[in-house]
């Protein structure tokens, strides 16, 4: 018998209200980004969400990553309690071990900066001031990524767009994360580049072990990838389980419109 494991990360119950500064917001409505978002993702799991534009992935992403402030709910990481908005627990972005994977490639890269350079950012952050280290550690997140350690010596502009993304899951990797959230990280590239990613987070996941919250309006890319998916209408939950079912038997009208848009990859 297999012993489920614990899950790498669990969200409880998270809300967001944007409270603006505008005359709009003066009865103090704000805007209401996410309602009660409860999932669970288990280590080596894949966990889609989608939504389309507006629907709060991108809200959740900061919540969870700590750029954004919850308005309520809990967030748990192994035994770690990193938001707890009832009891004032706000653990800081750096000590959380979640790194994310932007959408453009082009712009997520400092482009004064070589590879090595971007690349080892968190480590040397994080203090570690060792030059043999830092390149070590560089050309063998290069080489996870499928480039070679040359690469540390060039700037972003000398790569393509699949290799960018590719820098950037290296520098997102570095300082061994337990949580990867790639946000839209294959919406910019050409199809067959962004099948070449998607194939590399699932070697990832594979070698690492790592539990990875996979962003995307795509659901084509979803399925392709992820095993468990949540289905974000408007800030809500509408529908979650294993990605094939929900894909293949939607039973959200909203999830079936969404099917509907998109070409499915095929594989
Ligand atoms: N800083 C903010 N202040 C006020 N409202 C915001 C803020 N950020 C997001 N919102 C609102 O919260 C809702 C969810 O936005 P969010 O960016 O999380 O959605 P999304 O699904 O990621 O969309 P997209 O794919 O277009 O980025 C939207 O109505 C948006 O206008």
């Amino acid at each position: 018998m297999t012993v489920p494991s614990a899950p790498v990360l669990r969200a409880e119950h998270i809300g967001k209200t944007y409270q603006g500064r505008s005359r709009l917001f003066a009865q103090g409505t704000g805007v209401t980004a996410l309602t009660d978002v409860s999932f669970e993702v288990g280590p080596g799991e894949i966990l889609g969400i989608v939504g389309e534009s507006g629907c709060g992935k991108s809200t959740l992403a900061r919540i969870i990553v700590g750029l954004e402030q919850a308005s309520v709910g809990r967030l748990v990481a192994g035994d770690a309690t990193l938001v707890d908005v009832a009891e004032g627990v706000f653990v800081p972005p750096a000590a959380r071990r979640i790194q994310m994977v932007f959408q453009d490639p082009y712009s997520s890269l400092n482009p004064r900066m070589k590879v090595g350079d971007v690349v080892s950012e968190g480590l040397r952050i994080a203090g570690e001031t060792n030059r043999g280290l830092l390149a070590d550690r560089v050309a063998g997140m290069l080489r996870l990524v499928g480039l070679p350690a040359e690469a540390a010596s060039r700037y972003p502009f000398q790569f393509s767009g699949g290799q960018r993304q590719r820098i950037g899951i290296a520098r997102a990797l570095i300082t061994e994360p337990r949580i990867l959230i790639a946000d839209e990280a294959v919406s910019a590239l050409d199809v067959s580049v962004q099948m070449q990613i998607l194939n590399l987070l699932l070697d990832i996941r594979d070698r690492l072990r790592i539990a990875v919250l996979f962003i995307s309006h795509d659901i084509g890319v979803i399925e392709y990838l992820c095993d468990k998916v949540i289905v974000l209408a408007q800030g809500k939950i509408v529908e979650s389980g294993a990605a094939g079912a929900v894909i293949s038997e939607p039973s959200h009208a909203y999830t079936k419109k969404l099917i509907e848009a998109v070409p499915r990859i095929q594989d």
